[in-house]
């Protein structure tokens, strides 16, 4: 059986995906510990400096931060994790980003990504699209929440995170079907009021969750 990657939470709560360290910085000062820098579309040299400073910010807020996409860039500046997709996993080497100590989370759509997922004992496990997402161009329909918890129930060993589509107002279904973390991208970036949106996301999701372990 092939070795599992680092543990990471159990519940892994609010999880903002971010494409800035300028969003990385006010997210953690505003209290976020889970957090992803995700820049689509770059060379590693382009984004090096935003994933070495993102990467610093998350040791100072002692916070879980993980690098979309950029693995090597992750190791070389010892990122808390990696979130990989499915044809990432075609490029990437995963034996070099657990022998370097990083967490990994994976991005699954499907029963035959899952198993694909589970095979290679990550982290945690992300479910999606959840809802309609004007973020990302996806190729499948949503799942909705009663396919969300049809797949949860084959997860109870893996910490999980739900993705796609997820607003204020629906995130308690989500959470009622027993995911540890909900990601969003505009539920934040895309908020009148992001410094609100934030508040509410947390007390809502983080609500009787552990204190943050320590990172
Ligand atoms: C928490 C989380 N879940 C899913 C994704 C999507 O990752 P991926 O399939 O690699 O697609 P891109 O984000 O790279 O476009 C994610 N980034 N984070
Ligand atoms: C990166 C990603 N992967 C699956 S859906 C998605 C985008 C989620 O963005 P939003 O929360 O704005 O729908
Ligand atoms: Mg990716």
């Amino acid at each position: 059986m092939t070795d599992a990657f680092p543990a990471t939470a159990s519940k892994l709560g609010l999880y903002p995906v971010v494409d800035s360290v300028e969003w990385i910085a006010r997210l953690l000062e505003a209290g976020v510990r889970t957090i992803q820098l995700r820049i689509k579309d770059c060379e590693d040299h382009e984004v090096e400096d935003a994933v070495r400073e993102a990467i610093a910010l998350g040791k100072q807020y002692r916070a879980r931060l993980f690098i979309n996409d950029y693995w090597r860039l992750a190791i070389k500046y010892h990122a808390y994790g990696v979130h990989l997709g499915q044809e990432d996993l075609d490029v990437a080497d995963l034996a070099a980003i657990r022998e370097a100590g990083l967490r990994l989370g994976l991005s699954t759509h499907d029963d035959a990504e899952l198993d694909r997922a589970l095979a290679l004992r990550p982290s945690y496990i992300a479910l999606g699209h959840i809802y309609p997402t004007q973020t990302k161009d996806m190729p499948s329909a949503p799942q909705g929440v009663v396919e969300l918890k049809r797949h949860l129930a084959r997860l109870h060993n893996v910490p999980t995170v739900a993705i796609g589509g997820i607003s204020l107002a629906r995130v308690p279904e989500v959470l009622a079907t027993g995911v540890g973390s909900i990601a969003v991208v505009s539920a934040i970036t895309q908020a009148a009021d992001w410094r609100a949106a934030t508040q509410q996301l947390l007390s809502l999701v983080e609500n009787g969750i552990e204190p943050a372990e320590a990172v």
